[in-house]
C-alpha cells in the first residue's frame, strides 16, 4: 500500500463531450469516477450527455477526498487517514511548543471550504488551544480576538497550539481572485499570514515567544491510507460495482448514518458539505480547546448569558432537546440522547 494514485489525478476542465465520444467509440458501458465534488460534477455532466444520446452507459461516483466535503455521506474515503496524520503534526507542534519558552505552534491543515480535517484532528489530539476554520468567523485583534487569547494561554500554560484550516480567515486577506484549472478559487495563504501576524504582535507587545509554523498538508495527503480507510474503500468499490450491475446510474456510494447507501449524484453535489457551527461536533471541538467566540458581538440569540452556561446549555438542548433556557436544567431521564440527525 502506498499513497497517491496510480491512475493519476486531474485538475482542469476535461471536455466531457469528448469523454462521452470515447465511451461510445470504445463500447464502454460502465464508468467509475473517483474523487470529490468536482469529479462528481463531471460524472453528472457525462451522464447527461449519455442520456441525451440514449447511450446505455452506467456512470458511478466513488467519494474520495481528504476534505470530507461531499453532501449527505458520513465520510469520504481518505478523510480518516488525513485526520490521523494531521493529529501527528499537531502532536509535533505541541511537543515543540511545550519544550520551548513561551512556545507557539501553528499548524496549517487542508480544507479549502470546509474545516472537517482541522475540527476532527483537533478533537483527536486534545492538545489544541484554538482552531480556526472557514465556516466560523473570527477577529484577530481586540479583547475577544485570537491574539489576545493566545497571549492569555501563553501566560497561563507557557505554550499555545493553534490549528488553522487552509480556507480560514479569507476575509482578512487580500483575495487572489484567481481560480485553479478546475474552477476552484485560489485562496490567500492564511497559514503564513497568520504566522506573520502572531510573530509581529508578540514582538510589538514585547512578549518573548518562540513561534513555529508547521505546514504538513501534502505529507498528509500523500500518506498511505490507514486500515479503516482501506476497508471503507474496499466496501465502497464493491458497492459501486454492485450498483452498476444492478442497472443504476448517476449514483455515488457512501455511508449514511452508518449504513452503506447508493445516492443520486445530483443530490450529493447540490452544495459543498461544510462544518455546521451549531452541530454537536463543533461544540465538542470548542469545548475541547476551551476557545471563546473570537468576535466582539456574538449573535443576538446567545449574547445574554455567559460562555460556560451557553456551551452547556446548547449541548443539552441539542442532545436532550430541552427548551431554550439560560440556566440549563437536568433532563428528566438520563437515557441516551436521541439519535443525532447527522454524524456531525
Ligand atoms: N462541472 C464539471 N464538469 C466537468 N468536469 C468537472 C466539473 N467540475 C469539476 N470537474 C473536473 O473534475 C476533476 C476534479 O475536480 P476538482 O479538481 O475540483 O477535484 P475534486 O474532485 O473536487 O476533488 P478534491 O477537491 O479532493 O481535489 C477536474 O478535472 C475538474 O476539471
Ligand atoms: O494539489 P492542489 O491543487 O494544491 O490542491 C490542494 C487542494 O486539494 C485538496 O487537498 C483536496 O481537495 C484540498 O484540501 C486542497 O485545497
Amino acid at each position: 500500500m502506498h499513497g497517491g494514485s496510480f491512475l493519476g489525478v486531474s485538475r482542469g476542465h476535461p471536455n466531457v463531450t469528448e469523454i462521452a465520444d470515447k465511451l461510445e467509440e470504445w463500447g464502454i458501458n460502465m464508468l467509475f469516477i473517483i474523487g470529490g465534488n468536482g469529479s462528481h460534477a463531471g460524472a453528472d455532466a457525462i451522464d447527461q450527455i449519455c442520456r441525451n444520446r440514449k447511450l446505455l452507459i452506467v456512470i458511478v461516483g466513488i467519494p474520495k477526498t481528504i476534505d470530507n466535503d461531499i453532501l449527505l455521506i458520513d465520510k469520504t474515503f481518505g478523510f480518516d487517514t488525513a485526520v490521523e496524520e494531521a493529529q501527528r503534526a499537531i502532536n509535533a507542534a505541541y511537543v515543540e511548543a511545550s519544550s520551548a519558552y513561551n512556545g507557539v505552534g501553528i499548524v496549517k491543515l487542508m480544507g479549502r471550504q470546509s474545516g472537517f480535517i482541522a475540527m476532527y484532528a483537533t478533537l483527536a489530539s486534545g492538545q489544541v488551544d484554538a482552531v480556526l476554520i472557514p465556516e466560523v468567523p473570527f477577529e484577530m485583534d481586540g479583547k475577544n480576538g485570537v491574539l489576545q487569547f493566545m497571549k492569555r494561554r501563553l501566560q497561563k500554560n507557557g505554550n499555545c497550539v493553534v490549528v488553522v484550516a487552509e480556507g480560514a480567515g479569507q476575509s482578512l486577506l487580500e483575495g487572489t481572485g484567481g481560480f485553479d484549472a478546475s474552477g476552484n478559487p485560489i485562496l490567500g495563504d492564511f497559514g503564513k499570514w497568520f504566522y506573520t501576524q502572531v510573530k509581529s504582535h508578540f514582538k510589538e507587545i514585547d512578549l518573548q515567544a518562540d513561534v513555529k509554523y508547521i505546514d504538513p498538508t501534502y505529507m498528509i495527503r500523500a500518506r498511505p491510507c490507514n486500515s479503516s480507510d482501506h476497508i471503507y474503500c474496499s466496501v465502497l468499490g464493491q458497492n459501486a460495482v454492485h450498483g452498476a450491475f444492478a442497472g443504476y446510474t448517476n449514483f455515488t456510494v457512501g455511508l449514511v448514518n452508518n449504513h452503506y447507501c447508493l445516492l443520486p449524484i445530483p443530490e450529493a453535489i447540490k452544495q459543498t458539505q461544510s462544518v455546521d457551527p451549531n452541530s454537536n461536533m463543533w461544540h465538542r471541538c470548542v469545548m475541547s480547546t476551551g476557545q471563546p467566540d473570537f468576535v466582539s458581538s456574538p449573535p443576538e440569540t446567545i449574547r445574554s448569558y455567559p460562555l460556560s452556561q451557553r456551551r452547556a446549555s446548547s449541548l443539552l438542548q441539542m442532545q436532550y432537546q430541552l427548551p431554550s433556557s439560560p440556566t440549563p436544567t437536568k433532563p428528566a431521564t438520563t437515557k441516551a440522547p436521541s439519535t443525532e440527525t447527522s454524524s456531525f
